[in-house]
């Protein structure tokens, strides 16, 4: 490229920067601003806040633009130019035009009028002359690759090539680069076919299906930044939650979505989805499985059941000495009067309390009744019943029992004395308890007795794997159950509902009081009718809403509102890795989004999990019927001609469903592999790694291993290696990261080593799934290490030298 096309880039990227530099200068006052106002009162401390997070989060936005402003550019047909970049940049305003007259000096690239730089082809070059790519280091231009499209385009040599890649050269620089244990973004080199996933309409549930190494992640989290660009109102309160596999996972894809200037995203784990339960035990594989299962839901809701109980010798009670009984059939009357309610456990709960201290109360009256009676002749005793018949001459009880010789203040007497007694109120709690979902749960796992109670379905070794002692460190399968057991139990919220009303209440005061304040305080020097036409404070705002925009202000960011909520409804969810997902987790996802707003990507080739899903049919069809859309990604930008090949022969061998992704590039080196002796595994392990670890120089190499093995050998290579880790924290930065598949989900390094392949296979019921996902993590090198036989595609590898 010329030198002076190289001069005119770098004047428009200037020119670009010096903008950037403009609207930070403008944010940072304005953030100033915010906080030197002086204003007095609540309402002023609360608007200066939110005034200066709303300055605060633009500037974060800028700031995120910096590294890489501007990255392409587009000539269009019709003579106009398009500059690309991470956001969009207005011209310098100049008090008299319009914001929305402003020439654009920089189109954010998921502005419709970017579209074109990511889709348009020889084919069909949507009105796109040239394509330019433009390459920066800091704020310097250090290269420009042009793409001629359109009539002109044919024999050019910058056209896209056979594989239809746009911007092919930028991209494969971006995939040759070395790894760095942490995610990037794509923007400058998304591809048309992910392009279609990013900018998909919002609503409904999207799957993506796409095989190792096709760009599910990258595509998951820039839709992510595209949705909350072009829905930003209604996203950036509502929270997109992004689900991935682990919290390893998690932290390698950290940096991508705040590095596209987006926060309103909370990053989780399924089982990090249950606010205030840190959900790190293990279990065996075996027991997550039966977690997972969607009969599970069944079990919840009969251990809830199991807890309105119903004693074979009914109810006993003391009354001041006395005796005072109730048969099995009054408190069933009454548990099934509490059922019939529809509430949730708990908030039934008062409600058969009641009945059942009424029906006590009744009790106790008849007795005192009878004391009475025993005391009165025969002949007041014969009156009493003649009159009695006639007050009620069908003889059929009274609906409600009367009151009979008490009257209404002696019964609500006796039933107040009832409640009040410690005993009675123990007994009562005993029948109907207020539960927790973490007592419930943990009371269930702890007694083969509740078990086969409350899950009769299961075999008993099944029900022996959920068997486990109080006080058991909760797991992520558990969470799901969790969530169902507080959506099965709901809360007896009247304490903290009569506790937030008062405090509503002290805020409209307060935000009245404030009001009062702004009215007191304005001009009073008007002329006679010009009062009315000036708005004042209290014609805008009205106490309530106030206070409703004081409980708006409360200091959290949306993210870290919905991270503490368990009943928050994201304005959409991103799920990675869904085929890992149980029948249970997807119920409990379903409910943290009502509009059932979705991109789910994934690829069923891949599960692992005993729970995860065999189709996206079986995975969706409980929670979602057939309302849901599939979209396909078929090129594999990861992993090697050379290592894609090998993968997916042994994916087809293990009946793989979907056909396996094109590989777009090919780099010369051919996977290897090493037979060593059993007892030798973990010295000739660490040699390896340590020379394999020279071969990769700036890159990252991953140690793939079974996880029975993981200890044995993670010791065994971090004591030998510097700067090997291992273990649940491993750090991606380190240069050497040893793991197990489940850990390794979603990652990617420079060169892989998979250890004993064949144990990997035969671990779990899913071994294919895992073999698969260990032999696509590589985006360079692979090496297989085994004791025993390999599987027959990996027995043809080269054996190395
Ligand atoms: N358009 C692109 N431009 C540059 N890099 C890309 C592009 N698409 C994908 N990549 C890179 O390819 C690699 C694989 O992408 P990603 O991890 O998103 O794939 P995946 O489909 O989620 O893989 P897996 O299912 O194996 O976890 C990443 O390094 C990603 O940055």
């Amino acid at each position: 490229m010329s030198r002076r096309e190289i001069e005119v880039e770098q004047r428009r990227l200037s020119l670009l920067y010096r903008r950037l530099d403009e609207l930070r200068a403008q944010e940072e006052e304005r953030f100033a601003q915010a906080l030197a106002q002086v204003g007095r009162g609540q309402q002023a401390l609360l608007e200066r806040e939110s005034a200066a997070a709303r300055a605060q989060e633009r500037i974060g936005r800028l700031n995120a633009a910096e590294h890489g402003l501007c990255f392409g550019r587009l000539d269009m047909c019709d003579g106009v130019r398009r500059y690309i970049g991470r956001i969009g940049i207005l011209g310098g305003a100049d008090g008299k035009t319009a914001d929305a007259d402003l020439e654009p000096l920089l189109v954010d690239w998921r502005a419709p009028a970017a579209r074109p730089f990511y889709t348009a082809t020889g084919f069909t070059p949507e009105g796109v002359r040239r394509r330019r790519h433009i390459r920066t280091g800091g704020r310097r231009v250090t290269g420009l690759q042009d793409e001629l499209l359109g009539p002109d385009a044919a024999g050019e040599a910058g056209a896209p090539g056979p594989a239809g890649l746009t911007g092919e050269a930028a991209l494969l620089a971006a995939l040759d680069a070395d790894r760095t244990g942490r995610m990037g973004d794509i923007v400058r080199t998304i591809q048309a076919e992910q392009d279609r996933v990013i900018r998909a309409p919002h609503a409904g549930v999207l799957v993506v299906q796409g095989g190792p190494g096709t760009g599910k992640t990258a595509v998951a989290l820039h839709r992510a930044a595209y949705l909350l660009y072009t829905h930003r109102e209604r996203l950036a309160r509502s929270v997109v939650l992004v689900v991935g596999p682990s919290p390893v996972f998690l932290r390698y894809v950290g940096e991508v979505l705040p590095s596209l200037g987006e926060t309103s995203v909370l990053p989780a784990t399924v089982g990090e989805l249950y606010p205030g339960i840190t959900a790190d035990g293990a279990e065996p594989p075996g027991a997550a499985e039966v977690k997972g299962r969607a009969v599970m839901a069944e079990v919840v809701a009969a251990a809830v059941r199991d807890r309105q109980r119903i004693p074979e010798d009914g109810l006993e009670a003391d009354w001041g000495g006395r005796s005072v009984r109730l048969g099995p059939g009054d408190l069933a009357a009454a548990r099934d009067r509490a059922r019939a309610t529809g509430l949730p456990h708990n908030r039934a709960r008062p409600v058969f309390v009641r009945l059942v201290l009424d029906a006590l109360a009744r009790r106790a009256a008849e007795l005192v009744e009878q004391d009475v009676l025993d005391g009165v002749p025969a002949e007041a005793m014969r009156l009493l019943e003649e009159l009695e018949a006639r007050e009620n001459p069908s003889g059929e009880p009274l609906a409600e029992a009367s009151d009979g010789l008490l009257g209404v203040d002696g019964a609500e007497d006796i039933r107040r004395e009832l409640r009040a007694d410690p005993g009675v109120r123990a007994a009562v709690d005993a029948l109907w308890p207020y539960l927790t979902p973490p007592r419930l749960l943990a009371e269930l796992y702890a007694s083969p007795g509740r078990l086969a109670s409350a899950a009769p379905g299961l075999t008993p070794a099944e029900r022996a794997l959920l068997l486990r002692a109080p006080g058991s460190r909760w797991t992520p399968s558990d969470v799901p159950l969790l969530d169902e057991a507080a959506e099965l139990l709901g809360e007896d919220d009247r304490a903290s509902r009569a506790a937030a009303e008062a405090e509503r209440r002290t805020r409209t005061a307060l935000a009245q009081e404030a009001l009062d304040i702004a009215h007191g305080s304005r001009s009073t020097d008007l002329e006679e009718g010009e009062e009315a036409e000036i708005l004042t404070v209290h014609d805008l705002l009205d106490a309530e809403r106030l206070a409703e925009r004081q409980d708006e202000a409360d200091g959290r960011t949306p993210a870290e509102r919905a991270a503490a909520d368990r009943t928050w409804a994201f304005g959409h969810i991103v799920v990675d890795e869904a085929q890992e997902l149980s029948a249970m987790d997807w119920r409990l996802l379903a409910r943290r989004c009502p509009s059932r707003s979705m991109t789910l990507v994934g690829d069923i080739d891949q599960t692992g999990a005993a729970a995860g899903a065999a189709s996206w049919e079986e995975a969706l069809a409980p929670w979602l019927g057939n309302r849901w859309r599939l979209e396909r990604l078929e090129v594999n930008y990861r992993t090697p001609a050379e290592i894609a090949e090998i993968a997916a022969e042994v994916s087809a061998a293990h009946g793989a469903v979907f056909e396996a992704p094109r590989p777009v590039r090919s780099t010369g080196t051919r996977p290897w592999r090493l037979r060593v002796p059993p007892g030798e595994l973990s010295a000739a392990l660490a040699a390896l790694v340590a020379e394999e670890a020279a071969a990769v120089g700036e890159g990252r190499l991953g140690v793939i291993v079974p996880t029975a093995r993981l200890a044995r050998l993670g010791r065994a290579v971090a004591s030998a290696v510097p700067g090997a880790e291992t273990g649940p924290d491993v750090r991606l930065e380190s240069t050497v990261a040893v793991l197990d598949v489940p850990a390794a989900k979603g990652l990617e390094f420079d060169s892989v080593l998979v250890v004993e392949p064949e144990r990997i296979l035969a671990d779990s019921p899913r071994g294919p799934g895992d073999l698969y996902v260990a032999l696509t993590r590589a985006t360079r090198r692979l090496g297989v290490v085994h004791t025993g036989e390999l599987p027959p595609p990996l027995a043809r590898l080269r054996p190395r030298e």
